[in-house]
């Protein structure tokens, strides 16, 4: 149960190849980091898992099952239990923080708005912002507003959970509370997770394992510890933030 398998993704855009034979597996309940540089393709990997791109070649397989020529009305039940958190997941403006967690939960289960709402307040303190329920997301930083995101996604208990920068432009301690929660996912309910991070705290704090991506392949794919270790110019150079290297300022 949950594991994911990319074999051999090919992807490019126009003339732009970006993803040029990517082999990735991701054991069930293992929390994986996708590193790279900003435009390596990080992003356009992980949509292939619930159909939002389609690749040129290669095969995609959850839980063992090929998902690759899905239709889209296959990919809905895939979408449920792989839940999606995005860089600019956006909350609704008009709505409250728990009505915006209330949402997912009226669409997909049939329950009473009282315990659609009471389900909601336990997401909303998985992430510690259950005091804020009733207040709206302009009140608040891009750091909360974030965790509300999360607290939405989990909301349907994904087997599956995709973060995409969860921690950037959040403050370290909001930062470490969403490492926490990534990390509780995985060992207590079993959650495996794919995160996209440039946060060396996180890759070095929670991951079981890292990938790199440059160059369209998997540069280095190993513990943390092997990233350390590594002699990969390319790898070195991420992970001490180093200017000067074989990785050129992206385009
Ligand atoms: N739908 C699309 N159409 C055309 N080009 C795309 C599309 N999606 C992504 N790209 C291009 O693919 C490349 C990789 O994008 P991607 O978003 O995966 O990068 P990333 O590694 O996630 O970077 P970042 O760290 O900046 O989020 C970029 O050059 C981007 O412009």
């Amino acid at each position: 149960m949950g594991s994911i398998e990319f074999k051999g993704i090919y992807k490019s855009f126009g003339d732009k190849h970006v993803l040029r034979g990517v082999d990735l597996t991701v054991k069930p309940g293992e929390v994986m980091f996708i590193i790279g540089q900003s435009g390596a393709g990080k992003s356009v990997l992980v949509k292939h898992l619930v159909g939002l791109l389609r690749p040129d070649r290669g095969r995609v397989y959850l839980d063992g099952v090929d998902v690759t020529d899905f239709t889209e009305k296959e990919f809905y039940p895939i979408r449920k239990r792989c839940a999606m958190v995005f860089q600019n997941s956006t909350l609704f403006d008009s709505m409250t923080l728990v009505e915006n967690v209330m949402l997912p939960i009226r669409k997909h289960r049939k329950v009473t708005d009282e315990e659609a709402h009471s389900q909601a307040m336990e997401q909303l303190q998985k992430v510690g912002m259950q005091r804020y329920a009733d207040r709206y997301p302009a009140d608040f930083g891009d750091g909360m507003r974030k965790k509300v995101a999360i607290a939405r996604a989990l909301t349907l208990d994904p087997e599956y959970v995709i973060f995409d920068e969860p921690t950037t432009g959040i403050d370290p301690i909001s930062a470490a509370m969403v490492d926490k929660l990534i990390r509780h996912l995985a060992d207590n309910l079993g959650v495996t997770s794919i995160v996209i991070s440039h946060d060396l705290r996180s890759i070095f704090g929670i991951a079981d394992r890292v990938a790199m991506l440059y160059k369209g392949e998997l540069a280095e794919d190993g513990t943390p510890e092997d990233f350390k270790k590594s002699t990969n110019p390319v790898v070195q150079q991420f992970i001490h933030g180093r200017p000067e290297g074989p990785m050129e300022e992206p385009n």
